[in-house]
């Protein structure tokens, strides 16, 4: 059973004119799948619709195997998919560690959760009362990951993990990620403007071009044929970081 499949999804902001188009996309349980693609591919419209924060103009998604008919957000968290956005949306004004407990609905979870999370992200242990909002960018995001790993996600979204943060921090959440993939199943969509970074740590990538998936193949494939991913890029404004 895939941890995630979406068949031919069409989403967008207007019913007229939909940005991403009739996409598949398929993750296995303990899968990294990496969304790449030039700026306004449609890369975060994705992740948004498969989360249900976007209307489906078409297309079916099902988690494990259940069926997000709904398509709203609740649909997507009951069924254990949660995604952690580009902003990160932390309560700033409440503590790590509220933020934390606010994500477990089982009180009796709450604590054995927050450890969970400490265990993962050492670095946050010392910073369990500090306002979110007054965390590092890197604290931020490890408590982003860390408020969605306490939901024990089937699968996980990630929108521009790497965004505003040191390359040493990233490598630790990438790390981090890899190991829960491996631990514990759970499947990984990560969206990354770098693309060897997101090669370096995904199974497989797709690459998103004016809202259709071009590529969907192996990282290994990708990085042994460099000049493929900028091949798909070209027609297109998106310029390839590297
Ligand atoms: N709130 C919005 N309302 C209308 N159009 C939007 C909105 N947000 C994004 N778009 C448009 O949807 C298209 C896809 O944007 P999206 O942000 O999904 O691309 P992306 O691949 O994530 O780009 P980037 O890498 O720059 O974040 C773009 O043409 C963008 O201008």
């Amino acid at each position: 059973m895939s941890a995630l499949q979406c068949k031919g999804l069409t989403t967008g902001y207007t019913k007229q004119r939909p940005c991403v188009r009739d996409v598949d996309l398929t993750v296995e349980p303990g899968e990294i799948r990496c969304l790449l693609g030039p700026n306004g591919a449609g890369k975060t419209t994705l992740l948004m619709a498969l989360s249900g924060m976007l209307p489906r103009f078409g297309g079916d998604v099902a988690v494990d195997g259940t069926s997000l008919a709904g398509g709203r957000p609740r649909d997507a968290v009951r069924a254990g998919m949660v995604l952690v956005p580009d902003d990160r949306a932390l309560f700033r004004q409440l503590s790590t560690v509220q933020n934390l407990r606010l994500a477990v609905r089982e009180r009796s979870r709450r604590a054995a959760a927050v450890d969970q999370v400490i265990e993962y992200f050492p670095s946050l242990e010392k910073r369990l009362k500090i306002d979110a909002g007054r965390l590092s960018g890197g604290e931020q995001q490890m408590l982003a990951i860390g408020r969605a790993i306490v939901q024990r996600p089937k699968v996980l979204l990630i929108d521009e993990l790497s965004m505003g943060l040191a390359p040493v921090i990233v490598d630790e959440i990438l790390d981090v990620l890899r190991r829960l993939a491996a631990d514990t199943g759970m499947a990984v969509v990560l969206v990354e403007q770098h693309v060897h970074l997101a090669l370096s740590v995904a199974d497989t990538a797709a690459v998103v071009v004016h809202g259709n998936v071009l590529i969907d193949d192996s990282a290994s494939a990708l990085l042994a044929e460099p000049g493929r991913i900028e091949r798909a890029y070209m027609g297109t404004e998106g310029s390839v970081a590297v």
